[in-house]
């Protein structure tokens, strides 16, 4: 059924570099939670933090009643059986092939006759698509096929939470559409809890339950995905609508006199707010909610035209589209 994992005031420094400051947030057990940020927030950093791979300077991670920075090693081992993690590069032994890289953690973290290894290597492989591909070496495959390797390895022992760093990096649009379906339809099925971290905004505005994103070393946001997409919080609304008038700059956060030369400009109307994508069997998540029920218990009017169809995935590139465009998007009310 999946764990939450209820983090609480979590502060990360490296030295005199603070990555991090008071991070509070619950990600609810079973859903989906996607963690955006510009580069070098600390997404990663989150991520290796949750899983106790490193240690934060102060705060706690609750899973399952237990304080993972507060763990020994011995318990931190358990508890990491609770976690798959699906690395950027799917991190593979590049020395074995598909089938001895999926059998790794159960050869490793359990005592299984090889018969059941097998059995269970070969389910999580058809999951993923990569039935037929086992004795393949990771040099020998794409990308794609490397992610969704690592992504069967992370659910070879059934975990309850799945951390999955950058999905998408190196992945045409198409690939990430098709590993985006994957993670629904592997959330329909297992009910684990998901926390993506990616840079893919289309990502973001049509796959989890709940946004986060991380911003000059603090939460800025967290919450329901119709939250986010019908904010106006300033930093919030630049990041998911990809625009450059904001609070964002290229390295950093803007000066004072670049907010300034801004202040005239009048920003776009927020898009629509998209379908979120739904399991491919046409079931339902157990996480699924229908489309408009936050904006309509929290009495928030949605972007003229959402919830009219998944189209809206890609807003319009960095504010530029011409008006005539927007119109035309703010027009098609559904
Ligand atoms: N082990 C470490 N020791 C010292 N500094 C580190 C360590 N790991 C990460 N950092 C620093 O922490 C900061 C955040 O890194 P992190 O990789 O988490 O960012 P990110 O948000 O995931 O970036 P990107 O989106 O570019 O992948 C960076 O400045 C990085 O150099």
């Amino acid at each position: 059924m999946g764990v939450e994992i209820a983090v609480t005031g979590l502060t990360k420094t490296f030295g005199s570099q603070t990555i991090w400051r008071d991070v509070t947030l619950t990600i609810p057990a079973g859903e989906i939670s996607v963690m955006l940020g510009p580069s070098g927030t600390g997404k990663s950093v989150f991520l290796k933090t949750l899983v106790g791979l490193l240690k934060p300077d102060a705060g706690s991670i609750v899973v399952g009643g237990q304080d993972v920075p507060r763990l020994r090693e011995h318990d931190l081992y358990e508890i990491r059986k609770l976690f798959g993690v699906l690395f950027q590069d799917g991190a593979l032994f590049g020395s074995m092939n598909l089938f001895d890289n999926v059998a790794f953690p159960l050869r490793e973290h359990t005592k299984k006759a090889e018969s059941d290894v097998r059995r269970i290597v070969m389910e999580k492989m058809d999951l993923v698509g990569l039935t037929g591909a086992e004795r393949k070496l990771p040099g020998e495959i794409s990308g794609g096929m490397r992610k969704r390797a690592g992504l069967a390895r992370a659910l070879v022992l059934d975990p309850e939470i799945l951390l999955i760093d950058e999905p998408d990096s190196g992945l045409d649009p198409v690939r990430t559409s098709y590993i985006n379906q994957l993670f629904i339809d592997l959330n329909a099925q297992i009910d684990a809890t998901f926390l993506i971290v990616t840079h893919d905004i289309n990502t973001a505005r049509t796959v989890p339950d709940n946004i986060g994103l991380l911003y000059h070393r603090h939460l800025a946001m967290f919450g329901p995905r119709e939250m986010l997409l019908s904010s106006e919080e300033p930093v919030v609304r630049q990041f998911l609508n990809a625009q450059t008038v904001g609070p964002i700059g290229m390295s950093e956060e803007k000066d004072a006199d670049e907010l300034a030369a801004e202040s005239g400009q009048e920003l776009p109307p927020l898009p629509p707010i998209p379908l979120q994508l739904s399991p491919s069997n046409g079931l339902r998540r157990r996480a699924q909610r229908e489309p408009g029920e936050w904006c309509r218990t929290h009495a928030v009017t949605p972007p003229p035209g959402s919830f009219a169809s998944a189209d809206h995935a890609i807003p319009y590139a960095a504010g530029l589209a011409p008006a005539g465009a927007l119109a035309s998007r703010s027009g098609e009310v559904g």
